[in-house]
């Protein structure tokens, strides 16, 4: 990075490779004031790759996130990198304790050594999904390694004291420029227009989060330096089932090839919360979080999904 800049905002974005990284990419590439270091574990796959640096880092050396650290001196830091596959938190646990817990705890450490802002990514899996929506105040209790990993690192960070802001998300859809990166939206068009037959839960509720709002959600926390944990979601309660009919209905695809399928016919029943949910209230009022409605979404990222393809 240049010679310090006091004004702009320094940042450092940790998952850069991912869904949430590659659409916060793009959006800071567009602000002015600020300057951005992307770090992700594999060689850079964003298209876009001018006008911010890229280090590729594997989190689990806690040496080199230091030392990354002191060389990019960022002002504020987006922690989204995480493992973030229910069933590979199961399998490997030590591997989640080490990236999603302990990996967190030391960006948080660091963040208060050295009065860097942290903006951490966590989840509604932190709940037990048996009475949602939820609160930022309610309690935690999650029903797999996942969520737990996140809840664990959550209190952790909220230990050290830094400035952090924690935003607990849901079930993020939407597109971005590699198609590799399927979410429930991709999932139900891509395969009802090749003429798929498909199974949709219909007894796990969640209000699935655009990953623009997203997006925006994160810079809102970061440009305000907001300190806490806030829920940041759309604001309608879906099924699975009933999220995919929508998309069914939105591209005029087949609703026949939609068939139902129970949580525990696809293995869900035990490690995944039933509905969760979240109550907006706080990111509405401390944050200024606008979220998009899931049928207003649909419309934009028909657009999106027509720009990529010229
Ligand atoms: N997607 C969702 O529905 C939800 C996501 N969240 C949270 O939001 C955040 C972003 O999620 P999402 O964008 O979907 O995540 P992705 O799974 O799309 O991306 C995760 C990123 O973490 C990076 N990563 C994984 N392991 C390491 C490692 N050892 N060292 C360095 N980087 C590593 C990956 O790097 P690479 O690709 O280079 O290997 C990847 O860029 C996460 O913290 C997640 O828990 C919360 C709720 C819902
Ligand atoms: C495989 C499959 C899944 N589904 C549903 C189940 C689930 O609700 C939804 C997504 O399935 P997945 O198991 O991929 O996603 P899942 O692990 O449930 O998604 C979670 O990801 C992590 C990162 C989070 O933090 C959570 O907020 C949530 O978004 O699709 C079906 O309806 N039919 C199917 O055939």
């Amino acid at each position: 990075m240049d010679e310090l800049n006091k004004t702009e905002k320094r940042v450092l974005l940790t998952g850069s490779n991912g869904f949430l990284g590659h659409k916060l990419t793009e959006l800071i590439l567009q602000k002015p004031g600020y300057s951005l270091c992307c770090t992700s574990q594999s060689p850079n796959r964003n298209p876009q790759q001018e006008g911010y640096r890229f280090e590729q880092l594997d989190l689990v050396d806690f040496d080199a996130i230091r030392q990354l650290v002191e060389d990019v001196k960022p002002s504020h830091i987006i922690h989204a990198a995480a493992l973030t596959s229910v069933e590979v938190c199961e399998s490997k646990p030590d591997l989640c304790q080490r990236l999603n817990v302990d990996a967190s705890a030391y960006f948080a450490n660091l963040c208060a050594e050295k009065d860097i802002h942290l903006t951490f990514l966590s989840t509604d899996f932190v709940f037990d999904g048996k009475n949602g929506p939820y609160a930022e105040d309610d309690e935690c209790r999650p029903c797999n390694a996942y969520g737990q990993s996140k809840w664990d690192a959550e209190r952790l960070i909220e230990a050290t004291g830094c400035r952090a802001a924690i935003l607990r998300t849901i079930l993020v859809y939407g597109v971005i420029a590699d198609a590799n990166r399927s979410n429930i939206v991709l999932w139900a068009k891509g395969k009802l227009e090749n003429g798929e037959a498909i199974r949709a839960v219909s007894d796990q509720w969640r209000m699935p989060t655009w990953v623009d709002d997203l997006a925006a959600a994160c810079l809102l926390a970061l440009e305000k330096e907001a300190q806490g944990t806030y829920h940041i979601s759309s604001d309608t309660l879906y099924s699975i089932r009933e999220l995919a009919l929508l998309v069914a209905e939105h591209w005029h695809l087949d609703k026949n090839l939609l068939g139902e399928v129970s949580a525990a016919e696809i293995g869900q029943a035990t490690n995944r919360p039933q509905k969760t949910g979240f109550i907006l209230e706080k990111a509405k009022r401390e944050l200024g979080f606008s979220p998009t409605s899931f049928t207003e979404s649909l419309f934009t990222i028909d657009q999106q999904i027509n720009a990529f393809r010229k």
